[in-house]
């Protein structure tokens, strides 16, 4: 159960000076990446990069408009721009990432701007780069991913980014000649199944068909650190693709929870190629995050299907570990997540950005500290 807030000053609050401090009172989850401690180098030895970069995403209060008092967010972000802080019945915790945002204050348009345009013009130059959103049921992480009919999410946006689309000289696309190959797969249960298998030919699509594949959702096998015979969509109107993702995307297996009426209980792979210039874009929409005892299930079939889903949390957060502390062996093929990640992690000029969502509702205090916990930077 989430705690309940204590409206007097708490006496273990520390004091802002101490703002990098965690409070060691509140127990920390096991599941985290863990941020090796930034060690002191020389001149010789340059810092250790880690793999990922992270940021942390609140997402704006649910609904609240039948609520009589406005119910106070727990979460907000200290003066260092770079740190949340959560405030939770026995004083603070303070978590540091690579950026923080708040969606009351970064609508997806700012966000984007702000942490994912960069990377996507890497995409463009022939770089790779894989974005991953990661949370708890309902905080928001389709809604930063594919966005509503009103604010385009990552996906549209950084498909009209690479297709150079809005840029035009009189009535002319820029960058015509440029096109994408896009699959969308979807990680449920260990298995991987091809999104894209049983969707017709209309639209004015190239399809690339993975053999015998108009059946209702193939299931593929990593063939290296691919998934073998996987059907492709190739255009060059980012409008139109993301009509296809977004239609196929509704197929993933979801569940109704108390949290949130559409939960998705896979993970959504989208695999964005870009062949003019050997560019490659993978955007993961994680299953949510909570722990069998979070999601409050009970049965043996849906507990299996959670502990399956965290496989991939945890062994994300194992390879995670393993990278930064430069150990000879990589888990990756600990899941079948980590397995189409590998490309992805072993190549040095990938970027790899993770997008931790949560909210700043009290009763979902744990789950947001869970969250946080998992990708946050140990302080010194
Ligand atoms: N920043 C936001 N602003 C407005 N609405 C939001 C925001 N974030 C999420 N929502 C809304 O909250 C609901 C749940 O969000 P969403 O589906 O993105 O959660 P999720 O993290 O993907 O959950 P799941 O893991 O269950 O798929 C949706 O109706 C979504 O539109």
């Amino acid at each position: 159960m989430a705690p309940i807030l204590s409206s007097k000053p708490n006496s273990t609050t520390p004091s802002s000076k101490s703002n990098n401090h965690h409070q060691s009172k509140t127990p920390h989850s096991k599941h985290r990446l863990n941020f090796t401690k930034e060690m002191a180098t020389t001149a010789a030895m340059p810092p250790i990069e880690h793999p990922v970069e992270v940021i942390g995403r609140i997402r704006n209060q649910p609904d609240q408009k039948n609520k009589p008092i406005m119910i106070p967010s727990v979460i907000k972000i200290n003066t260092d721009g770079k740190s949340l802080r959560a405030k939770t019945e026995i004083g603070y915790r303070d978590f540091t990432f690579d950026g923080v945002s708040l969606s009351e204050e970064d609508d997806l348009d700012g966000f984007y701007k702000k942490f994912v345009e960069s990377r996507i013009n890497g995409v463009k130059l022939g770089n790779k780069c894989t974005i991953m959103v990661y949370g708890p049921t309902g905080s928001g992480k389709s809604h930063t991913m594919f966005g509503s009919a009103t604010q385009p999410g990552i996906v549209y946006r950084s498909l009209r980014d690479i297709l150079g689309e809005g840029d035009r000289v009189d009535g002319e696309k820029i960058g015509g000649g440029t096109f994408v190959l896009v699959s969308v797969l979807e990680i449920y249960n260990e298995e991987i199944y091809d999104l894209l298998s049983s969707t017709d030919t209309g639209g004015g699509f190239g399809f690339g068909w993975a053999k015998g594949g108009s059946a209702y959702k193939v299931r593929l096998e990593v063939m290296g650190k691919k998934a073998k015979n996987a059907t492709f969509i190739s255009g060059n109107e980012a409008g139109k693709i993301l009509k296809e993702i977004q239609k196929v995307e509704k197929r993933r297996v979801v569940k109704s929870t108390l949290c949130n009426e559409r939960s998705s209980r896979s993970h959504c792979m989208i695999i964005l190629d870009v062949p003019t210039v050997g560019g490659r874009l993978m955007l993961v929409d994680m299953a949510g995050s909570e722990n069998i005892e979070q999601a409050g299930q009970n049965g043996f079939e849906v507990k299996m299907q959670t502990a399956k889903i965290n496989q991939g949390n945890i062994a994300l957060k194992r390879v995670v570990e393993s990278i930064a502390n430069g150990d000879s062996h990589v888990p990756f093929r600990d899941s079948k997540l980590t397995m189409l990640l590998q490309d992805s992690f072993e190549d040095d000029k990938s970027k790899i950005l993770m997008i931790l969502c949560a909210s700043p509702d009290p009763k979902e205090l744990h789950k947001t500290i869970a969250t946080l916990e998992y990708g946050a930077k140990q302080n010194a």
